[in-house]
């Protein structure tokens, strides 16, 4: 046995267009997020950009124990300006000034020396203390110019990669929502197509139904109200038109379209237009109503024979010269899948009964015989 092949499921374009919409989300939370990690490590306080402030703060205290060597005679100069040079010292000594600029060492070796001779009490000329701290001051200065034009690289490189991050946001946003435009307006357009086939479903249905010279219901939607008011007491009229072939053959096919049409009008008003009715096919209609007993329905019978023969329509090819007329048979049934059949039955002999009879007239089937299983 042959399996039954599988439909291969395709994502729907709704779902393609929520996809889209979410990829946007998470490219916006994505970048949003997204911080250039220089600029991470200089504002987390890490990393060789601080370099610069060690150097600015290293270079003041060296200048100030230069300005108390020379200029201060307070008794306790010396020591300060010790104290300065050694806070000078230990921002200045740190591996990346070691590392990456030559002049680091000698100035700390220098440093160190004007420390030691200091702490013996000896000032040096002002010739060689300017040489000893003016060599580590320089060296300093040349730094923070150094770690300046680092931290204005970085920040350029920043503000260049920021622009281009919001250029792919700006970019993938736009594409990602046309996408999703895209994918939305396809599936409104596809839910509008599958709107329109099941109208024009609901259309052919409908004319299936419906009788396309009279445009009353047909046999089938007969059967049908039937069924949709099941328990209800319903009456059935079956109406024939009389010697309508030789209608037909005194007047044409197309005066007999009219006249079908011209009764169907005709029997609807007769029956107050409550009732439904069915072209069953040929010269035979059928008429539905609501009917507790079979007053009612005696009414219906005589008020449609009497309109037509009230009406006196022309009838050039009628056996007696008469004008046009109906013979009707009737029936009151309980709406039921398995009593129509005998109802419509009981009404088609009803009716043959009045075209034995003679014609232009109605009967009433006096009662119905169901199906022994009832
Ligand atoms: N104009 C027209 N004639 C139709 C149509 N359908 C059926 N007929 C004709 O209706 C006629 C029915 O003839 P019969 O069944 O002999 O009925 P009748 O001539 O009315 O005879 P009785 O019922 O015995 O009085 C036939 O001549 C069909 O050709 C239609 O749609 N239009």
């Amino acid at each position: 046995m042959n399996p039954v092949p599988r439909r291969r499921r395709t994502p729907g374009w709704l779902w393609l267009g929520l996809m889209s919409f979410t990829a946007l989300m998470l490219l916006i939370a994505y970048e949003t997020r997204w911080v250039h990690p220089d600029i991470h490590a200089y504002f987390s306080q890490s990393g060789n950009l601080t370099g610069q402030q060690l150097a600015t703060r290293s270079r003041r205290y060296l200048e100030e124990s230069l300005g108390t060597l020379l200029e201060d005679d307070a008794p306790d100069a010396v020591e300060r300006a010790r104290f300065q040079i050694e806070l000078g010292y230990s921002l200045f000594d740190i591996g990346l000034y070691r590392n990456e600029y030559a002049c680091t060492l000698p100035s700390l070796r220098r440093l160190d020396g004007l420390y030691d001779t200091l702490g013996r009490d000896v000032v040096p000329s002002p010739a060689l203390l300017s040489q000893d701290l003016l060599q580590p001051i320089r060296c300093l200065t040349e730094i923070e110019m150094n770690q300046l034009d680092r931290r204005s690289e970085v920040t350029n490189r920043f503000v260049e990669e920021t622009r281009r991050h919001q250029t792919l946001v700006l970019a993938g946003s736009l594409v990602i929502y046309l996408l999703g435009l895209l994918f939305w307006g396809m599936h409104v357009y596809k839910h509008r197509m599958a709107d329109r086939a099941t109208r024009e479903s609901l259309r052919w249905m409908a004319q299936a139904l419906r009788d396309p010279l009279t445009g009353i219901g047909n046999r089938s939607a007969l059967h049908d109200d039937v069924l949709t008011e099941p328990g209800r007491s319903l009456g059935l009229l079956l109406i024939d038109i009389d010697y309508f072939k030789q209608y037909n053959d005194a007047l044409g096919h197309p005066d007999g379209d009219r006249l079908l049409r011209e009764l169907v009008a005709l029997i609807d008003r007769a029956l107050g237009g409550s009732a439904r009715l069915y072209r069953m096919g040929g010269d035979e209609f059928a008429a539905l109503l609501h009917c507790d007993g079979t007053q009612p329905l005696e009414q219906g019978c005589a008020a449609v024979v009497e309109a037509v023969r009230g009406a006196a329509l022309p009838h050039p090819g009628h056996p007696a010269g008469a004008h046009v007329t109906l013979s009707v048979g009737g029936v009151q049934f309980i709406a039921r899948r398995d009593a129509f059949a005998a109802a419509y039955s009981a009404a088609d002999q009803a009716l043959y009964r009045v075209k034995a009879e003679g014609r232009d007239g109605w009967q009433v089937a006096s009662g119905i015989t169901l199906p022994a299983s009832l």
